[in-house]
């Protein structure tokens, strides 16, 4: 089973307009609420290809019952803690080939509340071959959550699959997560400096992978992704798509990746499975979404170059 975490979900909010008019009024016709945050979007794809998912993370108030209906519309296990707190929401324009995002912080969550969830997690843990921990962390949870999540997952020798960014990252790649996917911006970040080109990736990789993290992956968007594990480095890239919204992608990238490793393949094989959601859900209006039946017709037109 993979089990999929999201301290901080939220309703997505998806506005299509042709263009952004600032200080003035925009109307919107095109407007879609998803059950997100990125972990959820994990979850959906995987449940798209019917993988055994189970979802978890902190819930609260009226917006954290809609995300449990629409988890049970779709049937996807899940299993969260109730907090006292309201699950915030995020918005996503889509405007003039732009994607410009609005996301609220989200509720903070006490010390019971963050004990509870440990307790859950420990017995989901069990169950789980692969975990996946994607997003910001909520207010009055500490920066090292993730990095105390990582230590438990391997005491039972579980990959875990972190996604996530500033301290939370850093603290967290200090536990030595299985996988870490990194984007070439949240890559300049960690390394505090600019990645220009290939090489500079490269040598970003190199280092992150001496810092004990096993698999690192640094998504480059269109132009697919990178990986680097046991001394290895390829280049995964997918053909050129009509990208319509490609909020999630990095999400739906890292349910490939899940998906593959939960199977027992190769980090090639996950990683094409992870370009191919990834590339699928830019193509498509739904945030975390792919047709299952695109998946292995477009998987098998992946190029995979080997670098060293
Ligand atoms: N515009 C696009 N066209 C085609 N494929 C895309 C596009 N954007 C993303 N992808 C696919 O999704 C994968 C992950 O995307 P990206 O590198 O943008 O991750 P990310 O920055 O974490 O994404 P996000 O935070 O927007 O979810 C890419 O490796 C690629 O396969
Ligand atoms: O605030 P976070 O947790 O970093 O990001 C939240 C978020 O922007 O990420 C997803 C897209 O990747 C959206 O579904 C969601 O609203």
């Amino acid at each position: 089973m993979i089990l999929t975490l999201t301290l901080n979900p939220a309703i997505d909010m998806s506005y299509q307009l042709d263009e952004l008019k600032i200080d003035t009024v925009n109307r919107c016709d095109r407007v879609i609420k998803t059950a997100g945050g990125k972990g959820l979007n994990v979850t959906r794809v995987l449940k798209c290809v019917s993988a055994d998912v189970c979802a978890t993370g902190l819930l609260g108030g009226k917006t954290g019952e809609f995300i449990e209906q629409q988890l049970d519309q779709s049937s996807i296990r899940h299993d969260f803690v109730h907090i006292k707190g309201n699950t915030r929401h995020c918005l996503a324009i889509m405007h003039e080939g732009n994607q410009t995002e609005i996301l609220e912080g989200g509720p903070a969550i006490d010390e019971e509340e963050a004990e509870a969830f440990l307790q859950e997690y420990d017995r989901l843990l069990d169950q789980a071959s692969v975990v996946t921990a994607s997003g910001s962390l909520p207010k009055g949870l500490p920066k090292s959550f993730y990095q105390k999540l990582i230590e438990r997952a391997k005491e039972k020798n579980k990959k875990f699959l972190l996604d996530t960014s500033g301290e939370a990252l850093e603290l967290g790649i200090k536990a030595h997560p299985y996988l870490i996917k990194p984007n070439q911006e949240e890559l300049a970040a960690i390394m505090g400096k600019e990645i220009k080109d290939e090489a500079d990736v490269l040598a970003s990789v190199k280092k992150l992978s001496e810092t004990g993290v096993t698999y690192v992956v640094v998504s480059l968007g269109k132009d697919g992704a990178l990986g680097y594990i046991d001394g290895r480095a390829f280049i995964a890239k997918p053909p050129k798509v009509h990208a319509v919204n490609p909020v999630g992608s990095g999400d739906s990238m890292i349910a490939g990746l899940a998906y593959g490793l939960d199977r027992g393949l190769s980090p090639e094989e996950a990683l094409k499975y992870g370009i191919t959601f990834g590339t699928l859900n830019a193509t498509e209006e739904k945030t975390g979404y792919v047709q299952a039946d695109q998946v292995e017709p477009f998987k098998d037109r992946i190029a995979v170059r080997v670098l060293e």
